[in-house]
């Protein structure tokens, strides 16, 4: 049988679409079923290696992502269109995450437990799953990754890794460090090519024992539907409609500056970002002043990067455009960038006069796009912050604490923010939402070893010494 030729894909900059930053070659159906079985045999050995020597190589690893920082920053933000400082910040976010799970690899890995006979010892272990499929989006292409890669390793399994095609040279450049920080080879497996003809390999392979995928609902629910019945662990980070809710009561500077930062950082492509603000109607207008105050600060091209792609360029221009065909008012931005026409960019948007008819209220536009509502007290905004097939992250923005902690408890989201935007997380936080937003299994912190590990639960009989 012909083996199939490896297609070469350029890859171009967001930010200036005629220049190619680089190509890279991707890996057929073979060679990635090669390399889930090399991932298989490298796990005997890995699996068995002290935990505190796989910790150092993470430790070793963040090293290298710390010294190789501004080229890789420069290449992420030409692949992806985040400003330089955006990914500065994420090379350093994977450094930490890193080094956090580092640290795992010194931590208990179970616990020994009372047994009711005294001839008995009773403790459980935890133990590594097996070969890991890891699915990971464009929009964070070195913090997603890592927040997976690195307890997948330190807890002992090896991983096949699938990196967004849209980011395919920075995670070649990630796994290129790896072996430079010792990884053993084959203990990580990067797989370079589109999720609908390799994703489905990884899936489907009998020798993937767990997927941990982050990206879209569509693909989330085809990776369901696939995986489901294979009995595998499935961990599943999907889409976002984060809402934030300004009460009366609210600092309305900070509220305002919050809400325009998570809904415009990172060009709104975050599944955290603030995409629906609730504001009490008392300070409606007021509030609503102070974010196009906000928003006008935001220099488009400087501190606020293009879209990442045509394809996220025309869904996001496409959404702006049937939310005014649909009855909302733009108040402030909407446009392509006129004079930036040589890459994605598009203005800072705010509609108000959006229904929870609209899709605007209810689709993810993962793009710099806020809508705006206008409610008569914080019943109804936490009702209609709460009407939404997403449950990723919310904000309140209030002084009062009975309010907060009511808040805290009726939110129906994974993540909760009291006087803070809806994006952003710390590596020893467990991060994940609820409803369509997650399957469950939070990230992170000491959510991850609930996945990445399986616990074992050992009885010793004839412990009791007998003096003869
Ligand atoms: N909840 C979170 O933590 C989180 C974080 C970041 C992004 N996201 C979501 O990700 C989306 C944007 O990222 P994206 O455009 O890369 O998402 P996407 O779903 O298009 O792609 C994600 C990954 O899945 C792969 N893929 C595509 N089709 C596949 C298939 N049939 N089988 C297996 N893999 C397949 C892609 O190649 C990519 O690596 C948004 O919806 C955003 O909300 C969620
Ligand atoms: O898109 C992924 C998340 O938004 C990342 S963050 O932790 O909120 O920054």
């Amino acid at each position: 049988m012909a083996t199939e030729t490896r297609e070469i894909r350029e890859q171009y900059n967001p930010a200036n679409t005629s220049e190619c930053i680089g190509k890279i070659e991707l890996h057929t159906v073979e060679e990635t079923e090669a390399k889930i079985e090399a991932s298989g045999k490298a796990f005997g050995e890995w699996s068995r290696m002290s935990s505190v020597a796989r910790g150092e190589i993470l430790h070793k690893m963040a090293d290298l992502l710390i010294e190789h920082m501004e080229p890789l920053a420069e290449l992420a933000s030409k692949e992806m269109g985040k400003t330089v400082p955006e990914m500065i910040g994420e090379v350093k976010r994977g450094a930490s995450i890193l080094r956090y799970f580092a640290q795992e690899g010194m931590r208990a890995a179970g616990e020994v437990l009372p047994s009711v006979s005294e001839e008995k010892m009773l403790f459980t272990k935890r133990v590594p799953l097996g070969v890991v499929a890891i699915i990971t989006p464009w929009n964070f292409p070195i913090a997603i990754p890592l927040w997976k890669i690195a307890p997948a390793l330190v807890y002992g399994n090896t991983v096949v890794w699938k990196p967004s095609i849209e980011v395919a040279l920075t995670g070649q450049y990630i796994a290129d460090l790896f072996l430079k920080a010792g990884l053993p080879e084959h203990v990580l497996n990067i797989v370079q090519g589109r999720g609908s003809k390799l994703g489905t390999v990884l899936i489907k392979s009998p020798i993937v024992k767990a997927i941990s995928f982050t990206g879209s609902n569509a693909v989330g629910q085809q990776i369901l539907n696939e995986a489901g019945p294979l009995n595998k662990k499935i961990q599943l980070e999907l889409g976002g409609k984060n809402a934030a809710i300004i009460l009366a009561d609210a600092d309305l500077e900070l509220a305002a500056r919050l809400t325009i930062e998570g809904a415009m950082k990172q060009t709104g492509q975050r599944c955290t970002a603030t995409s629906r603000v609730y504001i009490e109607a008392s300070v409606y207008d007021e509030a609503v002043e102070k974010l196009i105050k906000y928003a006008k600060q935001i220099k488009v091209g400087e501190t606020m990067g293009p879209l990442a792609s045509r394809q996220q360029f025309e869904s996001v221009m496409e959404h702006i455009a049937r939310a005014k065909a649909q009855g909302a008012k733009c108040i402030f931005g909407g446009k392509p960038v006129a004079e930036l026409s040589h890459g994605y960019y598009v203005e800072p948007t705010l509609f108000v006069d959006v229904t929870h008819e609209m899709d605007l209220a209810r689709e993810e536009v993962f793009g710099p796009v806020l809508a705006i509502f206008k409610v008569a007290d914080y019943e109804e905004a936490i009702r209609l912050a709460n009407d939404s097939e997403f449950g990723l992250s919310a904000s309140i923005y209030t002084a009062n604490i009975q309010k907060a902690f009511d808040f805290i408890e009726r939110s129906e989201v994974g993540l909760v923010q009291i006087n803070d935007e809806t994006g952003g997380a710390e590596p020893q936080a467990p991060f994940g939402g609820m409803k369509n937003s997650s399957t469950g299994f939070r990230e992170q912190g000491q959510a991850a070893k609930e996945f990445f590990t399986v616990l074992k639960t050992v009885t010793i009989n004839g412990i009791r010494y007998k003096k003869s």
